[in-house]
Parts: C-alpha cells; structure tokens; sequence
C-alpha cells in the first residue's frame, strides 16, 4: 500500500502523491503564544510529527513548517492585564512551547516563523486581494475580506454561506456580517504596523496564508491543524490565499482534541492540564505515548488511569528492549514489520502499528526466555524501528537522561570516587596526611563532597563550592 490520508476538503482517504516527487511540503498552525502549552496543544505537535517521520521513512525530503502567532488579542490582553509588555509575553510563552515540543522529542521544523516578522507578506498579500476585488477597507484602516466574491467559501469545512459566523467582534464597516478581517485598524495603545490603509496590526488568519505562502509557495502539500481549526481559521486561510491566486493546500489533516469531561481542553474552559505538571507525573516519553497512541483523528478523553496505563505499558515495550541490550551488548535500530508500514501507510494508523509492537514484543520475550539472542536481537531491532517513528524509541539519545542513564553516568563515578576515597584511606593509614588531603581537595573540587562517619567516608554530588571546600 502506498501513503493514503485523510483529506479533510474531499472527506475521503486519498493517495499521498506530492506536488514535487521526492519532496513533502507540511505547514502546521502553531501555538498562540499566550500561556502554558497544556497536553491538548502538544498533541496536535505530537501527531504531526508523526506524520513527518512517516514522510521521512518514506524518502522524502520535507519542508515542515510550523508558525508561532505571537501577536494576538488574547496575548495582548494577558499581557496588559499582568502589566507586562506584550512582546515579553509572547516572547516567554514562545519558549515554553519549544521546551514543551523539545521535552516530548517532536523535531525542531525546517522554519518557525514568527507573525510579526512577516508582516510585509501578509501587507502585499492585501494588496493582491484588493486588486482582484476579493476584499476592501474601511474608514478606520480595517481591512475584510468578502467572502461572497469567492465562490467556492464553505468548502472546506461544508460550512453553508447562510449558516457562517466568523465569531469576530462585530465590526462597524463590513458590508456583510459574513465577511472577516484580513487587517485590525489600529487602537490607541495597541502595536501597530504602517499600511497603505493606515496604522494596524493582522488578523490571525492572515498570518498563517502569508507564512505558508513565503516558506512553502504558492502551492503545497499538506496543511494540518487540530479539528477547531477547520472553521472559520482554514476556510478564511483557504479562501485569502486562493483568492490571491494560489493553489494552496493539496491535503487538509486535522487532529482530535484532547478532551476533559467531554470538552476540548482549552485556556477559556479552564479544563486544562499543563506539561509541566503532567511531566511531575510521568516521564515525557510517556506522556508522548499516551498522546501519540491514539489514531489522531479521534478524540482522547483524558483520565489519570489512561495516563498511568499507557505508562505502564511503555515501560514493558522498554523493559524488553533494554533486556535485549543487557544480553547481546546493542540492539542495532532494525527494520519495522509489514504490518506496522500498512497501518501507518492508512492513514497514520496508530493502534493498528502499536498491536504489531506488542506482537513482536511477545515474540522477542519468548526468543529472550528461550536463548535465542539473535532472534531476539532482531526483534528488538525492530521494535525499536518502530518505536522510532513514533518518536518513543527508548534507545534514542534525545532521552537519555530520562531513561536511567543518569543513573548510570551515577553508578560509573560512584566506582571511581571509591577506588579514590580506598587511595585516601591507604595513605592515612600509613600518615602520609599530604597525600589524604590532596585526595579529598582534589574530589572537593569535582563536586564531590567527602564526610568522615563512624562508618567510614561518605560522598556525595556537590553542594560545596570550590572556594568554599576549606582549599
Ligand atoms: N485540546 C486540544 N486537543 C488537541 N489539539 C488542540 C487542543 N487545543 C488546541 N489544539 C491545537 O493546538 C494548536 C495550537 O493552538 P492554539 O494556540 O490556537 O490553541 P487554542 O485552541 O486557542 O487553545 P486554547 O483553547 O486552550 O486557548 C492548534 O493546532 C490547535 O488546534
Ligand atoms: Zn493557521
């Protein structure tokens, strides 16, 4: 089977064929840089990136964009409420994004463009739209769109153009209540840009077209988001960027919600749980499995027991790859099974690939219980492959030091500060002090603090400071 997915535009599973052979094209709306990210936020990073490991073990070389939207009402307002500069506010939430998607080993994108760097493509932009006569300004320097100057508006999301509510503010000059802003006039107060229609700043869905457009062209593969998106965010994406004469989008991709008491997790609910805090829990690994293993479409109510489940069972798909490592010395990174390749190959079929871990899991146990280390080490290799693309691969450097090899960076200095502190014990007993001394300064001065019990010296990780180690 080849690489099929699920177009939101046509409703339909089709064959992943891209614009450019070799090449795959992604844009994926990123965060809105106003607070914590919470689980519900990583997940659209996390399933994403799935896909873009997928496209990579397909031989394509991709182009994964991911934007920040760093100027924003809700930013503005959060920051002007803490009374902090807004610039700051986005600045600082921007880097809890990036620790976030750093803790759960989603790949840095190829670009991660900022809103406010962008701002002379999103102006030029307008201007191609006025030209054609898809959008007009206002006596206060807001720019709209008119959604009824383009025919094909609705088709993305099956929206009926009766039915549209773009849930903007209302807005004093627009011809139709339909149509939305491309472009907010400026308030006294808030950061403006100079434009031809006056002082003012984007509107978000403008943004995302005029970034996509910059990095990717006019004309690209895969456009993904989480489901809240697909009105009126990607139908006003859509309609801006082809109306100013782009292709744009060839796959729509969207994400399930991450839910609480049937809700989408979301800042304005309140049901939100933040990555710092369900990483006091888990380890961000498995916060990733539990995420990741779900099929990204559907939505994943959260409960504590699911979390601790899917902990639970990462840690034995772990503990089988580490049993094979312990035997055999390395588990080379093996190949994954067929099985797994036509789950993911249907669209990113997640619980399909992970029923073909746990089979291959089973059968590495009973080669491990049996003797037989090279089957063993094969199916180890495998499982890894697999865990790979789901971005969990236990062996990977990125989690190291979550895994226990701090542990045992600990247990290999613990051998070495020993045989030292035998040395010191040595030469006290044969009173050479200098020697003595010389020992503990010297570990003193690595961080490791000696104390003298009745039970002979201690050691510990330094909460000593050099000048303070009495040298
Ligand atoms: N609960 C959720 N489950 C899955 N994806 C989500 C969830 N909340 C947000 N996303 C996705 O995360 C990405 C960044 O979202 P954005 O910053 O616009 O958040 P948001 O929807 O405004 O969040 P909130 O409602 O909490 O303010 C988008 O692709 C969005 O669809
Ligand atoms: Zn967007």
């Amino acid at each position: 089977m080849t690489l099929h997915l699920h177009d939101t535009e046509t409703r339909a599973l089709r064959e992943f064929t891209p614009l450019v052979p070799g090449h795959a094209s992604v844009y994926l709306c990123g965060a809105t840089v106003q607070g914590e990210p919470h689980i519900g936020h990583v997940r659209s990073g996390v399933a994403f990136d799935v896909l873009r490991r997928w496209l990579l073990a397909h031989d394509y070389d991709v182009a994964f964009v991911r934007n920040v939207t760093d100027i924003d009402d809700k930013i503005l307002n959060k920051a002007r409420d803490a009374g902090r500069p807004w610039w700051e506010w986005a600045a600082t939430y921007e880097r809890s994004f990036t620790w976030a998607y750093d803790r759960l080993g989603v790949l840095p994108p190829s670009a991660e463009p900022r809103a406010t760097g962008h701002i002379t493509q999103m102006v030029q932009m307008i201007e191609r739209l006025i030209e054609r006569g898809h959008a007009y300004a206002d006596e206060c320097g807001d720019v709209y769109f008119d959604v009824q100057s383009f025919p094909s508006y609705g088709a993305l999301s099956g929206h009926k153009l009766d039915d549209v509510h773009q849930g903007e503010s209302v807005a004093e000059g627009k011809r139709d209540p339909r149509d939305f802003t491309l472009w907010k006039g400026a308030k006294p107060g808030e950061p403006s840009w100079p434009t031809p229609w006056g002082p003012g700043r984007p509107g978000w869905h403008l943004e995302c077209s005029a970034m996509a457009e910059n990095y990717l062209g006019s004309d690209f593969d895969i456009h993904c988001g989480g489901l809240d998106l697909v009105f009126p965010h990607h139908e006003n994406e859509r309609a801006q960027s082809m109306a100013a004469g782009d292709g744009f989008s060839r796959y729509w991709l969207h994400n399930g919600w991450v839910t609480m008491g049937g809700e989408k997790m979301s800042k304005s609910l309140g049901n939100v749980l933040s990555v710092p805090n369900v990483l006091k829990k888990v380890r961000p690994q498995e916060l990733r499995f539990y995420l990741g293993g779900a099929h990204y479409r559907s939505m994943l109510e959260y409960s504590d027991t699911a979390l601790d489940t899917a902990a639970v069972t990462y840690r034995g798909i772990e503990g089988f790859v580490r049993r094979a490592v312990e035997r055999a010395g390395e588990v080379p990174l093996g190949k994954w099974t067929a099985g797994f390749a036509e789950a993911l190959d249907d669209d990113l079929g997640v619980p399909k690939a992970l029923a073909e871990i746990h089979a291959t899991v089973t059968l590495g146990n009973t080669a491990l219980e049996s003797g037989d280390l090279p089957a063993a080490v094969e199916y180890a290799g495998s499982v890894r492959a697999m865990l790979d693309i789901l971005g969990v691969d236990p062996l990977d450097p990125h989690w190291v030091s979550d895994s226990g090899s701090d542990a045992a960076a600990l247990g290999a200095l613990g051998v070495l500060v020993e045989a030292e502190l035998e040395r010191r014990a040595t030469a006290k007993a044969t009173k050479d002090w200098a020697a003595a001394d010389e020992i503990r300064t010297r570990l003193a001065k690595a961080g490791v603090d000696v104390t003298d019990t009745p039970n002979g010296p201690e050691w510990s990780l330094g909460t000593s400071k050099t000048d303070e180690a009495g040298l």
